[in-house]
């Protein structure tokens, strides 16, 4: 079973969904917009905080993704591959294109206003991503199920209505504040 975006931009790829039964939601779990309220208990638990490895300014060697935005329940970002974040020989890594589906489904998680972890992410390649791509990513809610959030996106090359490279699926677990360990 998979779930499509609010507002598609494109045509589907004509493949199944990336989501498994463990990260599809129960028949009937509703499916709240990720929306900008929910920004305010992000930022306020971060405080500051710049030492993401997707989004952080501090990580020298991170994607630097950019967060662009949430329409429609949609939360959107984006990144370039540069020559770092080579696999194969002029190729984007695939575990930074996971890393980039980490976040965008992460982002689009705590956007429903809760701190979440992700608990599986499951991700399907469909084309190679070649350095110095834009890489646009789009992540959803597809169900709320408790302190389960399921989530899927996509990444386009190029631009938000370029070919898919890689779909995601996943489920993030709510947690309380002291989750997170503070920084010596
Ligand atoms: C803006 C910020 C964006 C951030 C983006 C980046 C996000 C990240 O990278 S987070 C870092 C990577 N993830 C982690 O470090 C998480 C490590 N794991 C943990 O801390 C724990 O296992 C944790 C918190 C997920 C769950 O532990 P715990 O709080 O004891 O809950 P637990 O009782 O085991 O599970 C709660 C529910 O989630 C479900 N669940 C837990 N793990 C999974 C899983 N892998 N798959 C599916 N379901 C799961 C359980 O089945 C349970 O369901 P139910 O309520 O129906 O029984």
């Amino acid at each position: 079973m998979t779930s499509s975006p609010p507002s598609p931009s494109a045509s589907r790829p004509a493949r199944p969904g990336p989501a498994s039964s463990r990260t599809t939601p129960p028949p009937g779990a509703p499916a709240p917009a990720p929306s900008g309220e929910g920004a305010a208990v992000m930022l306020a638990s971060l405080a500051g905080f710049d030492g993401c490895f997707g989004c952080g300014s501090e990580a020298e060697s991170g994607l630097r993704i950019r967060h662009t935005g949430v329409e429609d329940g949609v939360v959107t970002c984006e990144f370039t591959v540069r020559r770092e974040h080579q696999g194969a020989p002029g190729l984007c890594h695939g575990g930074v294109l996971a890393t980039a589906m980490d976040e965008a489904l992460g982002g689009a998680a705590w956007l429903l206003g809760n701190r979440y972890v992700t608990g599986r992410l499951e991700t399907d390649y469909l084309a190679p991503v070649p350095v110095g791509s834009d890489v646009h990513v789009r992540a959803w809610c597809t169900g709320l199920d408790g302190r389960k959030a399921y989530l899927e996106g996509e990444a386009r090359v190029g631009g938000p209505d370029g070919p898919v490279a890689v779909r995601a699926a996943g489920v993030f677990i709510e947690v309380p504040q002291e989750h997170f360990v503070p920084e010596s």
